[in-house]
């Protein structure tokens, strides 16, 4: 394959002189030129409202990374995805969480694979087990029904799921708890057991490799805990299921393949939550919600693959990130949501977009020479306000912003949602208009540029919209870039490192050490004190 750097294409340098009329043209000026402009900048799919017109573009900006996307072959990519496409080329995989969403009735063949029969197959099996837990049909060892559940997983074997059981807590089976063990930390697993009764806890071990350093430390901590309270190895088949593409690693753990639910190489992990890694948030929000869930992901992969560019949301979303990432060179992105229930969603964008959209080389290899991915970052307002909000209206950076908000409430107490929305609007305009003071502090000069995103109400099938909408966007980007948004070898370094200081760190005599001064520093202080701590 060989890719256009994409600033050598004409349509980048026509953006490129584009920007520099439009660098210095304020938002007032744009709003009072065109009274119906809010009206032409929102869009709607999938039950997400977009209203983009707080951004710095006009309609001929948006016509030129409309064109641009056209030229870097977006329209062939988004068919090649959803095609199952070996679109993952340093890995050689196809890339197909959408066909996790697809109904029963639709047909998918991949390398020779029925897709979908084999997506369903295992998600009756998931909703067998869940139901099961829900119901107190599934009893652990000694007889008892379970009452906590323990995702023990990382990365998106973790995020996704231990996000998106915040999200849908209001829906979530509130007799029994359910917790998110992932960090290598000790004090992750020590403090999710603290209390718990292991007669009553299950454990759901995630790991779409089952080899993730993390994740089997913390499965044997949990079974050596398990199995050391009730004082007998045969209790594992009943507290442990397992999550993985690998059967071959899970039996050697010791969880029996019966007790496995498959997913497939063709699921990147932060894609995967939709996929049996989704299983702990099944049992809490029950199988008909997580379908529900699957929906509403299925309603904005289609409107993504079927709706023309320019009223395409996450094409949008993606397209307008790009003019600040590039142009405007801001290096970030904050998300705002203002939903408590949202509290873990820019973490969980924070992989979907960095771990996506961190490269520095292009399909073929070649150094990309513009900006890739923004640092994703971000908070529930308001509290937000109280804090950094401070630096995106009066510092001297340009931040985008992405606020997101839900007509009606969960939890409908006192006049709150008024005042928690009145807020979100409030941020909007203040960020867009600003104010004119004769105290130099208190100016506020406006012009940041922010996207508006309104549901109906946090449920399942809207988050599942929402995710997706995330996805694609950052799929939108990564083929505009020339990328691949599907690997992550900038993680591997320093795993292998570390694999490399574990034994350094343990062994009895003094090791050699063959590091820079700095590590091996570091390494002697900590054996020093490892040895006091022993001793
Ligand atoms: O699911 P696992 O195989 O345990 O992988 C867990 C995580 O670890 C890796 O380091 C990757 O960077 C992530 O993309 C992945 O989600």
């Amino acid at each position: 394959m060989t890719i256009t750097p994409v600033q050598d294409t004409p349509q980048w340098q026509a953006l490129d002189a584009h920007f520099r009329e439009m660098r210095d043209v304020h938002l007032r000026d744009l709003f009072a030129r065109s009274p119906d402009r809010a009206e032409r900048f929102t869009v709607e799919g999938a039950g997400v409202i977009l209203d983009y017109s707080k951004n710095r573009v006009t309609e001929e900006t948006l016509d030129l990374l409309l064109t641009l996307a056209e030229e870097r072959g977006l329209r062939e990519r988004i068919d090649a995805m959803f095609r199952g496409d070996h679109i993952n080329v340093t890995e050689d995989r196809a890339v197909l969480h959408t066909a996790l969403r697809l109904p029963a009735d639709a047909e998918l063949k991949v390398d020779g694979e029925d897709v979908v029969a084999e997506v369903h197959g295992v998600l009756d099996r998931m909703a067998v087990f869940a139901d099961q837990v829900r119901s107190g049909d599934w009893t652990g060892h000694t007889g008892r029904r379970i009452r906590n559940v323990i995702n023990i997983g990382i990365g998106g074997s973790d995020l996704g799921p231990s996000m998106a059981y915040t999200a849908l807590r209001d829906y979530s089976e509130r007799s029994m708890t359910f917790q998110f063990v992932s960090n290598v930390d000790a004090t992750d697993f020590a403090e999710a057991v603290r209390g718990l009764d292991p007669a009553e806890t299950l454990f759901v071990i995630s790991s779409k490799t089952f080899t993730t350093l993390e994740t089997l430390t913390n499965a044997h901590t949990a079974r050596d805990w398990l199995v050391g309270a009730l004082g007998d190895e045969a209790a594992v088949a009943k507290h442990f299921v397992a999550v993985s593409t690998n059967a071959e690693k899970v039996s050697e753990f010791g969880i029996d393949t019966d007790n496995m639910f498959e997913f497939w190489d063709w699921v990147g992990g932060r894609y995967s939550y939709p996929s049996a890694i989704g299983l702990s948030l099944m049992v809490a929000i029950g199988p008909d919600r997580f379908r529900e869930m699957l929906e509403g992901f299925h309603a904005m992969d289609e409107h993504f693959r079927t709706t023309p560019f320019d009223r395409n949301l996450p094409v949008l979303l993606g397209l307008i990130g790009i003019w600040y990432d590039d142009f405007f060179g801001a290096e970030t992105v904050a998300v705002l949501p203002y939903d408590q229930y949202l509290e873990r969603f820019s973490a969980y964008l924070q992989q979907l977009d960095m771990e996506s959209d961190g490269k520095h080389v292009d399909l073929d290899g070649k150094p990309v020479g513009v900006q890739t991915g923004p640092i994703v970052w971000g908070q529930p307002g308001t509290n937000g306000q109280h804090a950094f909000y401070q630096l995106i209206h009066q510092g001297t950076k340009l931040i985008p912003c992405d606020f997101i908000g839900f007509l009606e409430t969960l939890n409908p107490l006192g006049d709150h949602h008024d005042l928690l929305m009145a807020n979100m609007f409030a941020q909007t305009e203040a960020l867009a208009f600003g104010r004119d003071a004769p105290e130099p502090y208190r100016v506020t000069k406006g012009n940041q540029p922010t996207n508006t995103i309104l549901c109906r109400r946090l449920d399942p099938r809207t988050l599942g919209a929402l995710v997706a909408l995330y996805e694609h966007k950052v799929f939108t980007q990564g083929t505009v870039w020339g990328i691949d948004s599907f690997d992550q070898w900038g993680v591997e370094l320093g795993k292998e490192l570390a694999r490399k200081i574990i034994p350094e760190l343990q062994a009895e005599e003094e090791p050699e050490l063959a590091h820079d001064s700095s590590t091996n520093a570091l390494i002697r202080r900590y054996r020093e004190a490892r040895g006091k701590q022993a001793g």
